[in-house]
């Protein structure tokens, strides 16, 4: 069994002369709640049109369940919600099941009670969509690309427009299927911290190009509040930190930096100790970030390019 539910190479989409999408090599492991993160225009719709067959590449090469050939075949096993289906608005939302249910060959008729269950809708009874929330619009929306029991379910910007109560409820729903279904599911969003408690790994999309790909313990790492120390002697500093400064809770990372966690306040103290003991310091700095800023920062980077 492939450990990757979904992975491309070099994938590129060209619009005339603009690549909408560049060289990008995602890769999906299974059982993950992978976030797609990027602003608007950044790319991330045409990727999953893409993956899901609604649009054709320029370049690279799709994987879906580990095989590359007979695309449309592997495809039966996604559901996606692309922009907001054709939900017939005269009916409850069982009927539309109902509907979908038929259009796509579905034998078991139970599906439909077990879905609305699953999507919090069975008590929405009579209720035409017309007067659904658009909560219950985007529920209805999932529990149609739910219906076919699919293994990779794709959501495109399936927070939009939702209250936080709307979210949270979203959210739930999303990790009660990767627990119980089993499903691996790609999410996306223009909004960091609103995926930040889902998302178990993320990838960061900016004008077409995927600039990194990272887990969530790595993003925390990454955001965590800390001092950075660069000194010319890691040994020394490491044993007057931890002897003279009463400092434990630190790492020392493979760029031969240091980060400290605790301290934070006294910065000047860390400092008067490491040179009055002749070590020589290179930077010293609080660093970390809140989720906003480190997007802002890895795109940042790239503002220009
Ligand atoms: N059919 C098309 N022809 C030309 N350019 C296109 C076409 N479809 C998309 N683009 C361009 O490709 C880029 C990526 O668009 P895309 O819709 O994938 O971004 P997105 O990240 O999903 O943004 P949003 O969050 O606004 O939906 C944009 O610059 C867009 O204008």
């Amino acid at each position: 069994m492939t450990k990757f539910i979904c992975e491309t190479k070099n994938l590129s989409k060209k619009y005339k002369d603009f690549y909408a999408l560049k060289n990008v090599n995602l890769t999906i492991p299974k059982g993950e709640i992978y976030g797609l993160v990027g602003e608007n225009g950044a790319g991330k719709t045409t990727l999953i049109r893409l993956l899901t067959g609604l649009n054709f590449k320029s370049e690279g090469e799709i994987i879906l369940f580990g095989h590359k050939d007979n695309l449309q075949h592997e495809r039966s096993k996604i559901g996606c919600t692309i922009e907001m289906p054709a939900l017939y608005k005269d009916m409850t939302a069982s009927q539309n099941l109902e509907v979908q249910r038929i259009q796509r060959g579905i034998p078991n008729k139970k599906c439909i009670t077990d879905t609305l269950e699953l999507i919090g809708l069975s008590n929405a009874g009579k209720k035409r969509v017309a007067n659904f929330s658009l909560g219950m619009k985007q529920r209805l929306a999932l529990g149609v690309a739910l219906l076919g029991e699919p293994e990779f379910l794709i959501l495109d910007e399936p927070v939009n427009g939702l209250d936080p109560t709307g979210i949270i409820e979203l959210r739930e729903l999303l990790k009660k299927l990767v627990k119980e279904r089993e499903v691996t599911i790609l999410i996306s969003s223009h909004i960091l911290s609103e995926l930040h408690q889902l998302a178990t790994c993320y990838g960061f999309l900016h004008k077409g190009e995927l600039l990194k790909q990272i887990s969530t313990e790595e993003l925390n790492e990454e955001c965590k509040r800390h001092i950075c120390l660069r000194t010319d002697n890691i040994q020394k500093t490491t044993l007057l930190l931890e002897q003279k400064g009463n400092i434990n809770n630190y790492s020392v990372y493979p760029d031969n930096s240091i980060r400290i966690y605790e301290c934070l306040d006294n910065v000047r103290m860390i400092s008067k100790l490491l040179s009055s003991n002749g070590v020589i310091i290179d930077e010293i700095s609080v660093q970390g970030e809140n989720l906003e800023t480190y997007f802002e920062n890895l795109i940042g980077g790239r503002k220009n390019v």
